[in-house]
């Protein structure tokens, strides 16, 4: 059996919907599978290659395994991964929760066959991410809202106007998910979470058919003040962009800055000073894809 996937980079928090609401970018990763024999064979090209392990404790095969458990007989075949990676690692642009949804596509095309259930496939990859933000954008595509609550995964799609565009802003540095979960604060002011909760709202308004709202609908109060230290220069450029009217964000935790906006909005930030950064246009993505 051969199986091909392509699945998209993302973006998450969008400023104001932190843990929930996540953007796909037509940006891939392509894998093919091969299941044949015993043992895992992994070959990786481009980002993560030398970096990455090259055993079963390998993301995308963990997640296979994950996968098999859930959907099929539980037990890992023999398998050939080719896995050809262009999203950046530890930048915030949704790398690990792209490598677990592809994983998870190849477990349901191994278990069941045809297209997957992309609910199923979302429920799953959310729970394996530990938060449904990359993991919904990269199963559906577009923008989701998505979160775990009481261990229960919810998933909606969100309207998003077609002529909005994305400009990322991606360092060389590296910032692990993990540390930046790290220096969150356990609690917030009744202030700030009313803020929080006005400004996700108007985001949604604002991607749906309202582009003069994204501004202000991507403000935050819940994450990025407290990872700017981990990240002095990506929250300086944020704050550059949107002094210059760029809907801009944190990508994810960081450390590329992400806007969204029309066209227009994203050239007001054109002479923004962005040294130590590359620079790419992209528009929104589709959700991952199993071919045979
Ligand atoms: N294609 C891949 N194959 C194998 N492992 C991967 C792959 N992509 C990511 N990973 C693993 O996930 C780690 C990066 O995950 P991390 O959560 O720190 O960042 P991210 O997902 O890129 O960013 P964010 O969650 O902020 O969007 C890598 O160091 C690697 O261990
Ligand atoms: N919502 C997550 C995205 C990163 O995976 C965070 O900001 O920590």
């Amino acid at each position: 059996m051969r199986l091909r996937v392509r699945v998209p980079a993302t973006t998450a928090n969008v400023g104001s919907g932190f843990d929930c609401i996540g953007i796909a970018i037509d940006w891939y990763d392509e894998l093919e599978l091969e299941v044949r024999g015993s043992g895992v064979e992994l070959e990786v090209t481009g980002e993560g290659a030398g970096q990455v392990p090259l055993d079963e404790s390998h993301l995308v095969v963990a997640s296979i395994r994950r996968g098999l458990e859930e959907w099929g007989e539980g037990r890992l075949p023999g398998l050939v991964l080719r896995s050809h990676n262009t999203i950046p690692h530890s930048r915030g642009l949704g790398s690990s929760a792209s490598a677990i949804v592809a994983g998870l596509a190849f477990a349901w095309g191994i278990a069941r066959g045809g297209d997957p259930d992309r609910t199923e496939l979302g429920r799953l990859a959310s729970l394996l991410e530990g938060h449904a933000d990359n993991a919904a954008a990269a199963v559906f595509g577009g923008a989701t809202l998505g979160w775990i609550q009481d261990g229960q995964v919810a998933i909606h799609e969100l309207p998003v106007a077609p002529d909005l565009r994305v400009r990322v802003w991606i360092p060389e540095f590296e910032v692990p998910t993990k540390g930046a979960r790290a220096v969150l604060p356990e609690r917030i002011s009744r202030t700030d979470a009313v803020a929080q909760a006005a400004a996700a709202a108007t985001l949604v308004l604002g991607l749906g058919s309202r582009p003069e709202l994204l501004l202000r609908g991507t403000t935050d109060r819940l994450h990025q003040p407290f990872r700017a230290e981990l990240m002095p220069t990506s929250h300086a450029l944020m704050l550059g962009l949107r002094d210059a009217g760029v809907p801009a964000a944190i990508s994810g935790a960081g450390p590329t800055v992400f806007a969204i906006g029309t066209p227009e909005q994203l050239r007001s930030g054109d002479s923004v000073a962005h040294d130590g950064f590359v620079v790419r246009d992209l528009a929104l993505g589709h959700g991952v894809e199993l071919r045979r």
